[in-house]
């Protein structure tokens, strides 16, 4: 099987990667991916970020070529390597994975795991055992290369098949969740890797999660997935600001959610919501066209909220319910109404029970219409909020 020549059509090509309205069932029925279209430019980071089960794995498999696609078009490098009539097998496509599972050579010492990557491009084993020996002191396992995979920690493998990926400089790197299986510290240790070597690498990168820190944190453009379909493609900051939709907003990090009635539209963008029971004038960014007298519920951005503001009209007044040391500062948990808003962060301690008073910046209160019809604010809200995202929206 021809591989395929990528070293001219990488200079060429500012698109790297082009999915056109790609589809996968398993079944037969039940579409796995439905219909979704993307494109990621040469050298840039795209995330695919979803909950399981939403398609990412079968989108990365799919331009792998692990899976075949019932229908669109898969483009690398300005070459199609997958249609509904043919299909490039993965050995031929020139691409890197890193996987969850490392998926090392146990038989090979760790030099030799690098340095496989580099035989099927006919480098001969002098420069092949150089290369490899380089690459392994980028990701810091200069001294390692002697060992055997099962002699390495997890975060260390990890490393090895970061290296094995980089060093054949195939352009393209598909990451399979690369972090799952390692403890937060190291997690955050290898993510700074990760988006610093591929990018000093100068490859493209596609990588799956399912955790939106991690995927905010690393990513040029984000692609969030559900059901399978791409329900919002852009910039971190675009789609933590400007969700499309609730679900992408909940995804991406809630305090709370709190229903309400538009009193009132105030220009900008802005409106103004009576939420009962809790305050008649919160000002909200609307994320749709919306009138006066509209049921809404208002998305509650953590680091939108501020305890105790100095210099501003606070919203509403609240009570701690919890507080959770955090090392920077503390998150609260508040009572407001009838709803709880979780990781509301300050550098200062509140004590449970005390009253407080709270101010909602509007850039991450956002306001969706309402399908539910009804102004009770009882709604549970999965906060996946992690701390830090705080920033993204100050
Ligand atoms: N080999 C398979 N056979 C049948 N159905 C499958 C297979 N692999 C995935 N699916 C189904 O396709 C859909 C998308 O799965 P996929 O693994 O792509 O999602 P995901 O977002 O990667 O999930 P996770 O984060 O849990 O890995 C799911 O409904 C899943 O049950």
């Amino acid at each position: 099987m021809k591989e395929i020549d990528i070293s001219q059509d990488r200079q060429s090509a500012s698109v790297a990667l082009e999915l056109s309205s790609i589809s996968k069932s398993y079944d037969g029925r039940r579409d796995a991916v439905k219909s979704v279209s993307l494109e990621v430019n040469h050298g840039e980071f795209l995330v695919l970020l979803g909950p399981s089960g939403s398609g990412k794995s079968t989108i990365l498999r799919s331009i792998a070529g692990i899976e075949r696609i019932a229908s669109g078009r898969i483009d690398i490098f300005g070459k199609t390597v997958a249609s509904t009539t043919m299909h490039t097998p993965p050995e031929a496509r020139g691409i890197s994975m890193v996987f969850q599972d490392y998926a090392l050579w146990p038989h090979m010492s760790v030099l030799d795991n690098v340095a496989f990557a580099l035989k099927r491009n006919k480098v001969d084993s002098k420069t092949r055992a150089i290369k490899a020996q380089e690459t392994l002191s980028r990701v810091g396992l200069g001294d390692k290369g002697a060992r055997f995979p099962s002699e390495l920690s997890g975060g260390e493998q990890q490393r090895v098949a970061l290296a094995r990926a980089l060093v054949g400089h195939s352009g393209l790197i598909l990451f399979d969740e690369p972090l799952s299986n390692l403890d937060a510290d190291l997690r955050e240790r290898l993510r700074i890797e990760i988006a610093t070597l591929t990018r000093e690498s100068g490859a493209t990168a596609v990588y799956i999660t399912h955790d939106q820190s991690e995927a905010f944190a690393l990513a040029d453009k984000v692609g969030v997935l559900s059901r399978g379909e791409l329900v919002q493609i852009g910039a971190p900051e675009d789609i933590y600001l400007s969700p499309a939709n609730q679900f992408i907003a909940r995804f991406t990090g809630l305090s709370g959610e709190l229903k309400g009635v538009v009193r009132d539209k105030l220009g900008n963008g802005l409106v103004e919501v009576n939420i009962p029971g809790v305050t008649d004038n919160l000002v909200a960014k609307a994320m749709c066209t919306l009138r006066a007298g509209q049921n809404v519920v208002v998305a509650i951005r953590p680091g939108a909220i501020a305890i105790d503001p100095i210099g501003a009209i606070p919203t509403c007044n609240a009570w701690i319910l919890d507080v959770a040391y955090r090392g920077r500062g503390y998150e609260h948990a508040v009572s407001i109404g009838d709803v709880v808003l979780q990781s509301v962060f300050s550098t200062k301690r509140f004590p449970r029970g005390s009253q407080i008073s709270l101010g909602i910046d509007p850039i991450g209160a956002l306001a969706f219409e309402d399908d539910e019809k009804s102004t009770s604010n009882s709604v549970e809200v999965e906060s996946r909020f992690s701390a830090d995202l705080d920033g993204v929206a100050s």
